[in-house]
């Protein structure tokens, strides 16, 4: 089916009326609404989605029609998504939107697309919540974040990219707060509530974060920007929350960064994996995360508010910059992340766009591109000095027949099968037992870019304590396989450090797709600690958390071959030493259920 194309009718429409007129917003609200039901119900016989859909429950892909879409990462039925925005519980009720393009499976016009959720595992599709209609946000809705005001209001604050491409940030309601769906939503009559500073570019303002509340009784939110290319979450407070006031100084930022994407700041207790509600300050026993996007990645320090001097301070007393600080979200693919605080389970859960790592061709000849990952719960390690993520517990619902192993020795060299699961829709946690480290190789970590370390010592390089760990979505003769893998060094002092890595180079044997591997270190002693992984496998996508979420990393894989019931799944000891699998549990992985709203449905 050709896909109707939105671009020129949306420009040229407003650049001749440049009104706000009822008429016109029915009619494009309309027509997005149109354009999306057309591209959902397409679905059904579509090859860019393949999934077969009976009583609106998308049903799996046809065997090899479509190997890379996911069984339980959420992704919407076709086309292009991005950021996650505004998660948030209503009334009982996830909601979830996203920047999504409805017109093609590349960047375009960006609306939210909007799913919601009993447990964050299942969802249901809506049709997208926000999407242009005036001035304020014509060229496209992007990312921003949901607050729920007292008296059970949520807010939404976005940024709008207008006619002449400048970046503001606008304001949208639900409009009918007893519809526990929020399905349609309306603009602020006020908007753009906030333009771009003095000195800051057009193009260099976007992304409002959640808002909290000051003990003064006024909002605050931070915007991301820059200031000739320093990077800088600009803050800003509010009586009412729609007249906005800009402090002079940033709350934080960094030298030569370039613009802060979708900044997220947020309050975590000491000594609990519990979350806080955004508006908790930071006292004895509860520090702030500062977290911002750039050069690709998340990256996030931890540190003390105070709302009073209304400054941040990071405890390590270095700037939010790249080259200065080492903590990350995610050191694979993971971007562009929001947190919000799930009042029911007392808990932060954290959402990010995982991008696609083939060519634009390859998105348009597959329909789709970008997955979310698996939705994180999110809290301070022990030590104060990191944080700590791990698939929501939900996920568990997903399990079916456990295959176990305890206390098998992997002898050097050696590639065990783990039968029995469906390697391409796992969860998989093993655990590591080493028990002679005197003789692991000695690399001065400190000078050591952990990456390049994993780039250059790959699965198939052989160490002494390691590289040991899983190969997944491999084929049967191994010719394509991911390597997630630890192996272990000590500087010349006799400090040891565990490197992680997720070796992509022989992730697939086509040529069209990015395999840089990814790598980081992991803070556990290993004189001590097991090291423990576990490998949330979902066909494209394979998230690996490191010492129970203490460094992670977020691949796609792409392998080649086509029949998803000739994925295979290994544990591997490429060392000279052997080590020892103290426990080991791999579950296959039930598809989510995927449904379309049924006022959606009827609507057609
Ligand atoms: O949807 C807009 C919101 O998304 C954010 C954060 O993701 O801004 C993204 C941005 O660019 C999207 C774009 O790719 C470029 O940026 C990516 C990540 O920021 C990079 O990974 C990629 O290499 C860059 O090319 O995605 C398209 C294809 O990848 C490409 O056409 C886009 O440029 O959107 C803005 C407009 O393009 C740009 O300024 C941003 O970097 C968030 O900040 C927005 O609210």
């Amino acid at each position: 089916m050709a896909h109707p194309h939105i671009h020129p009718f949306l420009l040229t429409t407003l650049k001749l009326t440049d009104t706000k007129t009822s008429i016109m917003n029915k009619l494009l609200s309309s027509f997005l609404t149109l354009c999306f039901l057309v591209l959902v119900f397409d679905t059904p016989t579509s090859n860019a989605t393949g999934r077969n859909m009976v009583d609106g429950i998308f049903l799996p892909s046809q065997k090899n029609e479509q190997p890379y879409r996911t069984g339980y990462h959420f992704q919407p039925p076709s086309n292009w998504m991005n950021d996650p925005n505004g998660p948030m519980l209503y009334q009982g009720v996830y909601h979830f939107f996203y920047q999504y393009n409805p017109l093609a499976p590349t960047f375009g016009t960006i609306v939210w697309g909007h799913a919601v959720s009993h447990d964050l595992v299942n969802w249901i599709h809506l049709d997208p919540a926000i999407y242009p209609t005036d001035e304020p946000d014509i060229s496209s809705c992007w990312s921003g974040s949901a607050t729920i005001l007292p008296g059970n209001l949520p807010a939404m604050l976005y940024t709008g990219s207008d006619s002449t491409s400048r970046q503001v940030q606008d304001l949208a309601w639900p409009k009918n707060r007893s519809d526990p769906f929020l399905r349609e939503w309306v603009k602020s009559t006020h908007n753009p509530i906030i333009t771009p500073p003095e000195g800051v570019k057009d193009d260099c303002f976007r992304d409002p974060s959640t808002a909290w509340l000051g003990p003064d009784g006024l909002w605050r939110i931070v915007v991301g920007g820059d200031r000739d290319n320093n990077g800088m979450a600009f803050l800003y407070q509010s009586p009412d929350f729609v007249t906005w006031t800009r402090y002079e100084n940033p709350l934080a930022a960094a030298d030569s960064t370039g613009t802060w994407e979708c900044p997220d700041f947020f309050p975590v207790p000491l000594n609990s994996t519990n979350g806080l509600d955004t508006s908790v300050v930071s006292s004895g026993s509860v520090l702030h995360v500062m977290k911002a996007g750039f050069e690709g990645h998340d990256w996030y320090t931890i540190g003390t508010y105070s709302p009073d001097r209304e400054n941040f301070l990071p405890q390590n007393g270095l700037s939010l910059s790249g080259s200065t600080l080492d903590l990350r979200y995610d050191y694979g693919n993971f971007y562009a992340s929001k947190s919000f605080f799930d009042e029911s389970k007392n808990r932060r859960v954290l959402w990010a766009w995982v991008p696609e790592k083939d060519s634009e061709e390859d998105d348009i000849e597959k329909g789709w591109a970008g997955l979310q990952s698996f939705p994180r719960a999110l809290w301070i390690d022990r030590s104060g000095k990191q944080l700590i993520q791990w698939p929501v517990e939900e996920i568990e619902t997903l399990r079916e027949n456990e295959v176990k192993l305890k206390n098998k020795r992997l002898k050097s060299g050696s590639v065990v099968e783990i039968e029995g699961v469906t390697a391409s829709q796992a969860d998989v946690t093993i655990s590591f037992k080493l028990e002679d480290l005197k003789e692991a190789e000695v690399v001065d970590t400190c000078s050591v870019d952990p990456q390049a370390l994993c780039t250059d010592k790959g699965a198939s390089s052989k160490g002494v304590i390691g590289p040991f760990g899983v190969l997944a979505m491999a084929s049967k003769d191994l010719k394509e396989q991911t390597a997630i893998f630890f192996r272990v060094f000590q500087n010349q002092k006799g400090r040891y450090s565990v490197l992680m890595c997720s070796d992509l180079s022989r992730s697939t044997i086509r040529s069209t797709i990015d395999k840089t591997s990814f790598g980081a270190f992991v803070d556990i002693d290993p004189r001590y600690d097991e090291i423990s992984l576990r490998n949330l496998i979902d066909h494209s996508i394979i998230e690996s958390f490191g010492a129970g979420g203490k460094t992670c990393i977020t691949s796609r894989v792409y392998p080649q071959f086509l029949n998803y019931e000739d994925a295979h799944l290994f544990a591997f000891n490429n060392g000279t030493q052997s080590v020892k699998i103290s426990q080991m549990s791999a579950w296959s992985m039930k598809n989510a259920e995927f449904t379309i709203d049924q006022t959606v449905k009827s609507a057609t």
